[in-house]
């Protein structure tokens, strides 16, 4: 059976990497995928990872309708095995719901890969939708870690340095941006919670108002 599967992760946790696999296992099997991206960091037309791979894509715009668009290629004599969707988080709900129809009408498997949820710790529109429709949610096996070594499960926006909550929910950016830049950091909830990055937490250390404490006392308190 076809299905729609959300691959979701924090930000930085290998989710383009895994499109990329699954694009080059089925494309090494004689397989044709239609691939989609929207806001890459690598630019319009593009699906990149961060080991260094990137792949032609067909950018997403506001007005791509995917199931006019996978008919239109079908019957104009066009092959589509399976379709690949990354950044999906950026999509419009209306969008995902063309993809589901993409898989129950056209009988394709759609992959697609997002972040779940914004700096805000607010669902994506998308993801939301996602969420909704999916058939499987698979979350990534290589976990990204918070600066404590905690699981990450949150992406926290810096904006000279320092954590923000407010701001537009769309900023094309990567993680390990230089201070002055706006930039992202996955945490544990915890850590979000207390809007303590890594830079926070290495300043907090640093603070002569602070007692010097050893991992395990901070550790003890921060469960407290
Ligand atoms: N120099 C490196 N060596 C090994 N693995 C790396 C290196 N740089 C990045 N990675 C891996 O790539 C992952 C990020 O992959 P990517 O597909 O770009 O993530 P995502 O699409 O989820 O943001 C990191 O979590 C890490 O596992
Ligand atoms: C948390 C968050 C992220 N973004 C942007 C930043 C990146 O361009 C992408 C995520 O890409 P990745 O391949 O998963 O690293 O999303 C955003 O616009 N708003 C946010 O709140």
């Amino acid at each position: 059976m076809p299905e729609l599967v959300f691959f979701s992760g924090t930000m930085d946790c290998g989710k383009s990497t895994l499109a990329l696999q699954i694009e080059h296992n089925r494309s090494a099997r004689g397989l044709e995928g239609m691939i989609f991206a929207r806001d890459d960091r690598a630019g319009a037309g593009k699906l990149s990872s961060r080991l260094g791979l990137v792949t032609e894509a067909i950018e997403v715009a506001d007005e791509l309708d995917f199931y006019a668009h996978l008919v239109d290629h079908l019957s104009q004599g066009g092959r589509a095995d399976y379709v690949i969707v990354d950044e999906a988080q950026f999509l419009a709900p209306e969008q995902i719901d063309q993809l589901a129809r993409v898989v129950d009408d056209l009988g394709l498997d759609v992959f697609a890969f997002g972040i779940t949820t914004d700096f805000r710790t607010k669902l994506f529109p998308g993801s939301q939708r996602l969420v909704e429709l999916a058939d499987r949610i698979e979350v990534l096996q290589v976990e990204a870690l918070c600066w404590c070594g905690a699981r990450a499960t949150h992406n926290a926006r810096t904006v000279g340095g320092h954590m923000v909550v407010e701001g537009a929910q769309v900023v094309v950016g990567d993680v390990n941006q230089a201070p002055d830049e706006v930039g992202y950091e996955v945490l544990c909830r915890r850590h979000h919670r207390r809007r303590m990055t890594a830079a926070a937490a290495h300043a907090s250390a640093l603070s002569p108002d602070v007692l010097p404490l050893d991992g395990d006392t901070v550790g003890t308190l921060e469960r407290s």
